[in-house]
């Protein structure tokens, strides 16, 4: 936890995929540099939909994302996927690319050079044990290796904010160690980390702040000790005990 600027604003004032039917309304937040933030909710709260909007894939946006390190107030929907990395739950992969195919695309849409793509894939191949796998089609890999791909991805672009969905489901326990060392050398360098996942033990250990998506709302927000007290629980209740008294009494769902 720190108490530096926020590297990220969110301010949803109403978004969704159809005008006139808002998913979510009046979801903020904030993210700070080197910081681990847990979005999390029950099925269907929203949280994929919130990820959509920081991507800039969603029909309908109002809101803004500020950028204040940077001195930035606003910033357009489309201006933002460029400074995030999305690890999806589910391998987005091209039939006919190889592994060393995907990385050349994710450089070239990204503006990294083929140098800079040959150094910095050279130690993410080693680390994620497809180095051996280069000129192979990822369509044929296994579910896990398929993700490794993602992971790989992503890392070539050097975020300032990698959006994780689901992080502890299809990889190996010692994928999920090597993921989250890799995330931990991004953050020194001051990436931040927005994560999903209904795995809340992982998330309690591993994230700084919350935030507790609920019908499309913010239900909470903050530290393990806002989200107690926020619930009415004592000190000490689990994020699972708070998340459940948070997403089921008192709101009329
Ligand atoms: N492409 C879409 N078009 C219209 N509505 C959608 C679309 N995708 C999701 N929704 C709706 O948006 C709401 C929020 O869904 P979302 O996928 O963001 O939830 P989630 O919190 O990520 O859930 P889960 O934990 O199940 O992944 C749901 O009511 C869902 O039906």
């Amino acid at each position: 936890m720190n108490e530096q600027r926020p590297l990220m604003e969110v301010e949803i004032r109403e978004a969704g995929y159809e005008s006139g039917k808002p998913i979510l309304r009046d979801v903020a937040f904030d993210i700070r540099p080197g910081e681990r933030v847990g979005l999390l909710g029950p099925n269907g709260a929203g949280k994929s939909t919130i990820m959509k909007g920081l991507l800039g894939q969603l029909p309908h946006w109002r809101g803004t994302v500020a950028w204040p390190g940077r001195g930035e107030a606003g910033v357009r929907q489309r201006e933002m996927s460029s400074r995030i990395a999305y690890i999806p739950e589910q391998p987005i992969l091209y039939e006919r690319f190889t592994l060393w195919e995907h990385l050349q695309l994710a450089a070239a849409v990204s503006g990294i050079s083929e140098a800079q793509l040959r150094e910095r894939s050279a130690p993410l191949l080693r680390r994620f044990r497809l180095d051996r796998a280069r000129h192979d089609y990822p369509i044929r890999f296994s579910k896990g290796m398929q993700q490794k791909v993602m992971l790989v991805v992503a890392f070539l672009l050097e975020p300032e904010l990698f959006l994780v969905d689901e992080p502890f489901i299809g990889l190996d326990p010692a994928a999920v160690m090597e993921l989250l060392e890799a995330l931990d050398e991004e953050r020194r360098r001051g990436a931040a980390v927005l994560l999903t996942t209904h795995v809340l033990d992982s998330a309690e250990r591993l994230c700084d702040r919350f935030v507790l998506v609920h019908a499309g709302g913010v239900a909470a927000k903050g530290t393990l000790p806002d989200i107690r007290a926020a619930a009415g629980s004592p000190d000490g209740t689990p994020l699972f005990d708070c998340f459940r008294a948070l997403t089921t009494e008192g709101t009329g769902s």
